[in-house]
This record gives C-alpha cells, structure tokens and sequence, in this order.
C-alpha cells in the first residue's frame, strides 16, 4: 500500500504482479547498457534463442575501457578492443541503440542518459553498474544489477525484487563556500555508514537539496550506493523539469506539458510515512577528503584523523586496516598529505559544473612540479561544452592534460592508472584498496575544487583559501 512517498509511487505504477516468493515483478521503464556487465547477459539470451524484448528501452553505450588519449581503432588494448566489438554486435543484433565513440553522444553511462533526456521523473531504471543510483536525482527509481538481471531485463523487461524501506534524509540550510555537492554526500555516508542505508532507498529532502542544481543533485544521488543504499532520489520539482525542458529524448510540445503534471503528482506527499528519517544542517559541513579504504572514511580538510579509541567499536578494525594500508597516522592533519596524482572525472563529478568549479580554482595558477594532473569530461557532450567555453585551455595552460570521456582512473579498466604506492586526490566515488589500477595505490576522495586546490600545491589544501 502507498504510503505517500515517490518511492512508493512510481514501484506501485510498475509492479506488473506480486510473485510466489513475495517478491515484486517489476517493470523497467529504461534499461541501460555498457561494455563490462552486457556481454555475458546476451551470451545466455542466446543460448536459449530468446530475443531483447523492448530493444528501444534498452541504451548502450561505452565508457570503462575506452583509452582517454588516442581513440584509433582498432584499440590498442586487444581486450578493450574485443569488449567494444562485442557490445557493437550484440547492439546492432538486437536493434538497440548505441551512442558510440564519436558519435557527439558518448560518454559515461550516468552521465549520457540525463543529458540526453533519457533519464525522466517517475521512471524505473536499471543498468548492470552500481552507480546507476546517480538517476534518482530526477525522482526516478533507479539502481544497480548484476549481469544475471541484466539478462531478465533484456528478455522480459522486468525484474523480481524485495521492496525496499524509504529513509527520508534532510538537509537544511544553504551550503557555505567551497562546500559542493561532494561534501554533502560524502558527511552523510560519514555520519551514516557506508552500510547504514543497506535495505533502503533514501529520499533526500530539506532545502539544501532543494536550492541544488540538477548536477549536483546528480552527485549526491550517485554515491547514495557509497552509503549502503541501492537507490537515492530527489523529488521532481522545478529544477528538474527545467533541466530536462528541450532535451534530445525529453517529451516535447503538448506531450510536453502532460508529462510535467504528471512527474509533479509523483512527489512525495507532504504527509509521507518514511521508515526512517534523519536531518542534518549544512552549515556543520565543510570541504571534506577521505582518508581511508572506504568513502565513510572522511574528516573535515581541518580537522585531525581520528583515533581509533575515538571511533566506535565496530569501525576500528577496518580504521587500523585503513591507517597501515594508507600509510597515515591517527591524530595527523589530513591537510598537507602530499599527491602524486590529480584526477577530475567521473560519473560522480565529471559534469560541466563540476570543470567549471574547478577550472575557477586552477586559472591563472600552476600544477606543482612532480604532480601529475588530467581532466577527463565525462561524456563528449561535456566536453564540447566546456572546450566552448575555453575550460580546456584553462586546464591546459596551467599544466592539467586535457582528456577524451570515460570512467579512466575511476576504475582504471583503461590504460589510466596509479603506479605502485602513489597517492591520487580523486573527484570519483571510491576509495577502496587497488581501486586506481595499482595492488598498492591510496585514493583521497574529495570534490572537484578540492582535487583542483590539490594539483596547484602538490599536497592537500583547504579550497577555501583559494576562493
Ligand atoms: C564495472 C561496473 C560493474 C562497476 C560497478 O558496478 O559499479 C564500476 O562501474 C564501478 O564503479 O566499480
Ligand atoms: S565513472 Fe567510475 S563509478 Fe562511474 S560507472 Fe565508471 S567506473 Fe563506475
């Protein structure tokens, strides 16, 4: 039964039946695709001769393993080459649309389809990658599967799955300089736990999102998975229809209209009941860098690392094992940790915003000898925008490489990787050990401004000081 929510809304709009297991047959509205989770899930539709049910729901794209500095093909790495040949066939032999390397609309997965206007309101949305949360800053349901649902998805269209509970998290108040989006999130998994929001959806509410431009929604919601919960959404409100207003994909004239009332009767109800709620005020966050082996392993850039004595009992072995991978000492400043690496990308803050933010932090000014700093757009349509804007010059000139899109030093499936013990200042959403494409390699998550400060004095910085 509805119980007021968004959540609830849009599951009950798309449950096509209630299964034996108790579970929810749920419809898919938009399924999306890359290179990594696709491949064995068509293998098994053609093992059992089965069709892509609604090909036209299903998008593609290719974003893991595409190389950032030369995009020749064939591509040099021979399994990259065979990863994109792949989804190429399995694309065209199921009628799906695919938004290929040149083709102006490439890019990361989470990145593309908002700016397309493929991702709307009120929608379900899949695709086989975790960070398929980032959608729910339209108010869409969206999360992460595994190849197996992958294969559920292209057959049938639909999924079987246990409802989750909904915690609504509020946050009030405008966000102080040289605090982002990054921040936010990255205070609320702290405060919360990277396995706090497992078994929910979080609803995240207050005027603080609310005052959110619909890319920094798009951050926030695309580390709600860093927090332990499969999807995070934003109602829709006027910040979302206008962003979505005269997209590629978005609906248009009277269709047009139609679809706004709809996607506004989707908002929670003022009356909602949540399963939880917690309100934080965003006065009390400030510019914000992990320092361990998990994105819930953050301090304020002034504050000391904490002791382990100081953390709660259940956090202390992973904090130890954090401190000797890390190679950090409990009670140090984290600001003035030295990086050897910059990198500014990503599906959580690859957007056009996010190299705005940080260019303002970088022109005029030097990356310090000895560091190694790149920016990788994160779609081609970012980074026309942003060479249009002279952005990359800006980078540029200050000694940043300037990057062809996709995930790159995220993951590090493509030829952009730490080596052996480095230390990166990374505007991506994880942290773990070897993350970076080095066994050995440490990652300081923070934002785009941040990784900016970072790359001008070669160790970590307060970007207030440079705003
Ligand atoms: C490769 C993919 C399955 C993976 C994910 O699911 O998130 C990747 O995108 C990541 O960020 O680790
Ligand atoms: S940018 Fe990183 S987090 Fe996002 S989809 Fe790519 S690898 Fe995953």
């Amino acid at each position: 039964m509805s119980r007021g929510t968004l959540f609830d809304k849009v599951w009950e709009q798309h449950t096509v039946a209630t299964l034996p297991s108790g579970q929810t047959q749920l419809f898919i509205g938009l399924h999306l695709i890359h290179e990594v989770t696709s491949p064995q899930a068509f293998a098994m539709l053609r093992e059992r001769g089965l069709p892509v049910l609604y090909p036209q729901r299903t998008v593609a794209t290719v974003d893991h393993i595409v190389p950032t500095d030369t995009l020749a093909r064939p591509l040099q790495d021979a399994l990259a080459e065979e990863m994109l040949q792949a989804l190429e066939a399995n694309c065209r032999a199921h009628n799906i649309p695919f938004f290929g390397i040149g083709s102006g609309r490439q890019g990361i997965v989470h990145v593309i389809a908002p700016e397309q206007g493929l991702t709307q309101p009120g929608m379900t949305i899949a695709c086989g990658d975790s960070h398929t949360s980032t959608h729910g800053a339209f108010g869409a349901i969206a999360f992460g599967i595994g190849t197996s649902q992958v294969r559920d998805v292209l057959a049938t269209q639909t999924l079987a799955l246990n409802k989750l509970k909904v915690r609504k998290v509020e946050v009030n108040g405008s966000m102080v300089t040289g605090v982002y989006a990054k921040d936010v999130i990255l205070y609320i998994i702290r405060q919360l736990g990277v396995k706090g929001g497992v078994g929910y959806a979080y609803e995240f509410a207050g005027t603080t999102f609310a005052q959110m431009s619909m890319e920094e929604r798009m951050t926030v919601c695309n580390m709600a998975i860093e927090g332990g919960a499969r999807c995070g959404y934003v109602n829709p409100d006027e910040t979302t229809f206008a962003y979505l207003r005269g997209r590629p994909f978005a609906p248009q004239g009277k269709n047009w209209d139609q679809a706004v009332a709809w996607w506004r009767s989707l908002a929670s109800d003022a009356d909602a009941e949540y399963d939880d709620v917690v309100t934080f005020t965003a006065a009390d966050i400030a510019p914000t860098v992990t320092w361990g082996i998990t994105p819930g392993q953050s301090v304020a850039v002034d504050e000391t690392l904490p002791t382990l004595e100081s953390l709660p009992e259940a956090e202390r072995a992973i904090a130890a094992e954090a401190y000797a991978y890390m190679d950090l000492q409990p009670g140090q400043p984290i600001q003035g940790t030295k990086i050897d690496v910059c990198f500014i990308g990503s599906c959580t803050n690859g957007r056009i915003s996010d190299l705005r933010q940080a260019a303002k932090v970088v022109e005029g000014r030097k990356v310090k000898p000895g560091v190694k700093a790149f920016v990788v757009p994160g779609s081609e349509r970012v980074k026309a925008q942003a060479e249009a804007e002279g952005l990359d010059v800006i980078f540029q000139a200050a000694g940043f490489e300037w990057r062809n899109p996709g995930c790159s030093m995220c993951l590090a499936m493509n030829p952009d990787k730490l080596q052996g013990r480095q230390i990166s200042a990374s505007s991506s959403n994880r942290n773990f050990k070897g993350r970076q494409g080095s066994a050995a390699g440490r990652t300081l998550l923070m934002s785009p401004a941040m990784v900016a400060a970072a790359a001008i004095t070669g160790e970590v910085t307060d970007v207030r000081a440079f705003l």
